[in-house]
């Protein structure tokens, strides 16, 4: 049987006292690629939170990366945080050091002591994104694409089981948004890591189609539900 990565059921999501979204019931398995689109303020941010502990789960049971979002308190976030990569829009690197010394201060920050596993580990995840060559670059040497491809390096330091990406090609040109695409694919595919990547860029998601999660009305429809709207 596949192995359930996000499982989310009966689940309601409130921003304070406000409930956004009801009856959500969704589950992920191991290397699956999933969409999330809806309008905005529809509530897709107020889940990716919900998913990596920034918003408290209160009513319905969550399980992420074998951690139970019910069970969440502030000593725990910080290591589901650690088995899951989030990619930002808008990640801002650390401007004054290089896209190497950038990543090692991740992994500082994360734990990491030793320092030839650092730089194995640095390697590993540059190569991934294709940037091998470009660990000494500034990033004011990088363009838009390859800064967006150092966020994801930064979002697999920790070989995480699941890469949240909040409109990752929301800042890109086509041609660029279709190589960061082609990444988030290859990395759910060759590594079995689920990715679930909230966007409202429909041309992204014609070229390259898969399951949709979308938020409407409070409440969460899946493409790959039977009763879903599509
Ligand atoms: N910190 C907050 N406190 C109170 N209400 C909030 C907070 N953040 C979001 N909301 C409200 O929750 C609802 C859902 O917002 P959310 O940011 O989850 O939507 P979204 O679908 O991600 O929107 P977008 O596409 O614009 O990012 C909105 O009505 C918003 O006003």
């Amino acid at each position: 049987m596949a192995e359930s990565i996000v499982s989310l059921s009966d689940v309601k999501i409130f921003q304070g006292e406000n409930l956004i979204l009801q009856d959500v019931n969704i589950n992920v398995n191991k290397g699956e690629f999933v969409y999330l689109v809806g309008k905005t303020g529809t509530g897709k941010s107020s889940l990716l939170k919900t998913l990596y502990g920034d918003l408290p789960l209160k009513e319905g049971n969550g399980m992420v990366a074998g951690y139970n979002l019910r069970q969440m308190n502030w000593k725990k976030v910080p290591f589901l945080r650690r088995s899951l990569g989030v990619v930002f829009q808008d990640f801002q690197l650390l401007t004054d050091r290089n896209v190497h010394e950038n990543l090692k201060f991740v992994l500082k920050a994360t734990g990491w002591k030793d320092n030839k596993l650092m730089e194995e580990k640095i390697n590993d995840v540059l190569d991934k994104v294709g940037l091998r060559s470009k660990g000494f670059k500034m990033p004011f040497e990088m363009s838009g694409g390859e800064q967006q491809r150092v966020d994801i390096a930064r979002a697999l330091l920790n070989s995480p089981k699941l890469v949240l990406a909040d409109e990752p090609t929301g800042n890109l040109d086509p041609e660029t948004s279709d190589e960061i695409m082609q990444l988030l694919f290859q990395i759910a595919k060759d590594f079995n890591t689920s990715v679930i990547m909230a966007t409202h860029d429909y041309i992204v998601i014609n070229r390259y189609p898969a399951r949709m999660l979308k938020t409407e009305r409070g409440h969460v429809y899946d493409s790959a539900s039977v009763t879903s709207t599509y």
